[in-house]
């Protein structure tokens, strides 16, 4: 496993989830309110453009690189349908992830998360950027869980261990193929820029995090804030919504955009390292998500990062006399490291 990934170093402490199932107010604690945001936070804005809406791509269709491009280049996400992956996995995925959020919190915290590691039980690493807590809880994975799940259930922790690493095999294709269709819609082919993470010619410096994240019910879920605003640290991120929203995207002039559920679909966001890798031509996309009165939503996120080792520039065809770079290299461990420290402001610390 990638020491990096794993260990991520002066990582601060985070606070561990609540104990969602025996608060029936919200905590002061948990209150989000405009006021204590940042002035220059978007979470001021509303959502003013109701027509915007995020693209819906189907990637069995002829026109998607145009499509998919349009999209990174507006909005550094979209939906995507026809992707191939079976809806039968999608429901096994969802049933194993409500078993394990639904254990008791003592059982829960038998596998935290550590505060320097990536794997495990607990609150989201952007916590420590905020100072109000967020109504969630989550859980990390890099490949097989089952040293965790083995004490979780430690009689019954197969069909856990084979669903998750089913979807990541899933995931993993899916995102080589959604990067294969984002760069050559860039006018990139195999054979120049994009070696460097298909796994076909055997040089994959790629690595994977799957987190599976819990908006349990709210009793006030106006006030309540599930996972704060941020953008993804990968290259690009496949969320699953499991058909309940709550995902959020910001775009210039319209605001906070729902991200409508849409049984079987996933979300693509566009990472800061593509957006490095693009040369600024795709953008990250600012999200949040938000939480409900009525139901307990789930949701997985599937991160796309290079390794540790793996030089993250401007793609060499993308730059020119006319468009010359906007980013320095960085490895992916320098930038890991970066957004540990910068948060927001780790992107623009490597800009020329
Ligand atoms: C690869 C990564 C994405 C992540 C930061 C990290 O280095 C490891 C933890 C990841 C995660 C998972 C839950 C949501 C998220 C925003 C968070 O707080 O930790 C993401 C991070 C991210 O995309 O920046
Ligand atoms: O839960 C969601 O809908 C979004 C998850 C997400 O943005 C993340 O895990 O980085
Ligand atoms: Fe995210």
């Amino acid at each position: 496993m990638n020491p990096t990934m794993e260990t991520q170093t002066q990582a601060p402490n985070y606070p561990l989830p609540l104990d969602f199932d025996n608060v029936s107010t919200l905590p002061d604690s948990y209150v989000w309110s405009t006021t204590t945001l940042p002035s220059d936070d978007p979470c001021h804005c509303t959502i003013n453009d109701r027509k915007a809406s995020l693209p819906i791509i189907d990637i069995g269709d002829p026109s998607t690189y145009d499509l998919v491009r349009l999209a990174c280049e507006k909005w550094g996400a979209f939906q995507v349908i026809n992707h191939g992956v079976p809806l039968s996995l999608f429901h096994e995925t969802e049933f194993q992830t409500r078993r394990l959020f639904s254990l008791p919190t003592e059982q829960k915290l038998l596998v935290a998360r550590l505060p320097s590691k990536v794997v495990g039980y607990g609150s989201a690493r952007i916590q420590a950027f905020y100072t109000e807590l967020m109504w969630s809880e989550g859980f990390g994975m890099m490949g097989s869980p089952v040293e965790h799940a083995r004490k979780l259930w430690p009689q019954d922790h197969a069909k856990f261990c084979e669903v998750m690493e089913q979807w990541q095999a899933e995931m993993k294709t899916l995102c080589n193929k959604i990067v294969g269709i984002m760069l050559g819609s860039l006018g990139l082919t195999h054979e120049d820029d994009m070696n460097w993470f298909q796994p076909q010619n055997g040089s994959d410096q790629t690595q994977c995090l799957f987190h599976l994240n819990s908006y349990p019910v709210c009793p006030d879920p106006d006030r309540a804030m599930g996972l704060a605003p941020h953008t993804d640290t990968s290259l690009i991120t496949v969320v699953n919504q499991f058909n309940t929203g709550g995902l959020q995207v910001y775009q210039d002039g319209a605001g906070w955009v729902p991200v409508e559920p849409i049984e079987g679909a996933l979300v693509v966001n566009v990472g800061d390292l593509m957006q490095i890798i693009s040369n600024g031509k795709f953008k990250s996309v600012l999200h949040r998500a938000l939480v409900n009165s009525t139901c307990h939503r789930l949701a997985t996120a599937f991160f796309l990062v290079p390794s540790s080792n793996a030089e993250v520039s401007p793609l060499r065809k993308l730059v020119d006399s006319a468009h010359p770079p906007l980013y320095r290299p960085v490895t992916g461990r320098e930038y890991f490291q970066l957004k540990v420290k910068l948060f927001m402001k780790a992107l623009e610390s490597i800009r020329l």
